[in-house]
């Protein structure tokens, strides 16, 4: 799988989803144009995001597009997603691939050149760098206001992975993490959120893309 071509990145949250479930959202960010998906449902049990998971999969096969599941090898096998995306704590790539393939798509958190390296020699398929702004969907320790896009820039120079910008990112301020060496913005609140998600999905591409 080309990860160099993802642009616009989906991750999913069931509970930041305006009373919607991450199937109807996930349904319209594909009408919207998202090149891919991940299913991160932290708030929900693990049947839950299994029978989630499922419907993902039918939804993102039939529009051609690449589902990962965050954290859990264990939910990618059973819900036959194309891969996962393992943060600093999580099971190492080699495990990953050991159980989900060597074709499954392995993405790697990295917020400093470092890590990103690190994660280059351990066989990432892509890098997901963040919080590149402030962020309130998740409890980022430390760097409150995000890490900057001089860091995006550092990490993207270090290493020849696609590096995917996350956190606080939206169609307004997507372009300076791109023009900073990013390939793609990944989102959560910016389409689960919205008012209207296939809009803010579109909204999101046509920032990205132009
Ligand atoms: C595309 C992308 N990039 C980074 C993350 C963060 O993953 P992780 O470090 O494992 O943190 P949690 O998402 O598990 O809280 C991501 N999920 N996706
Ligand atoms: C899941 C996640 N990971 C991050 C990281 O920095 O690794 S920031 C983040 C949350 C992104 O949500 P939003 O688009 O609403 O800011
Ligand atoms: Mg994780």
């Amino acid at each position: 799988m080309n990860t160099t071509e993802w642009q616009t990145y989906l991750v999913t949250a069931e509970s930041r989803s305006a009373g919607r479930t991450t199937p109807e959202v996930v349904g319209a960010a594909l009408d919207g144009g998202v090149d891919v998906v991940q299913l991160r449902d932290k708030a929900t049990s693990a049947r839950e995001r299994y029978e989630t998971g499922l419907q993902l999969r039918e939804l993102t096969a039939d529009a051609g597009v690449p589902l990962l599941v965050n954290d859990r090898i264990d939910l990618a096998a059973a819900i036959d997603a194309d891969g996962v995306h393992l943060g600093q704590s999580d099971l190492p790539v080699a495990v990953a691939r050991e159980q989900l393939g060597e074709d499954a798509v392995v993405g790697v958190s990295a917020s400093t050149a470092e890590q990103a390296r690190a994660a280059e020699a351990a066989g990432a398929d892509y890098l997901g760098v963040g919080a590149v702004y402030g962020t309130d969907s998740k409890d980022v320790s430390g760097d409150r206001d995000g890490i900057g896009t001089e860091r995006v820039a550092a990490v993207a120079d270090a290493v020849e992975l696609p590096v995917i910008g996350i956190g606080g990112i939206d169609a307004n301020n997507a372009a300076p993490v791109i023009e900073a060496g990013a390939t793609g913005v990944a989102v959560l609140s910016a389409i689960t959120a919205a008012e209207d998600p296939e809009t803010a999905a579109a909204a999101l591409r046509e920032t990205v893309t132009e």
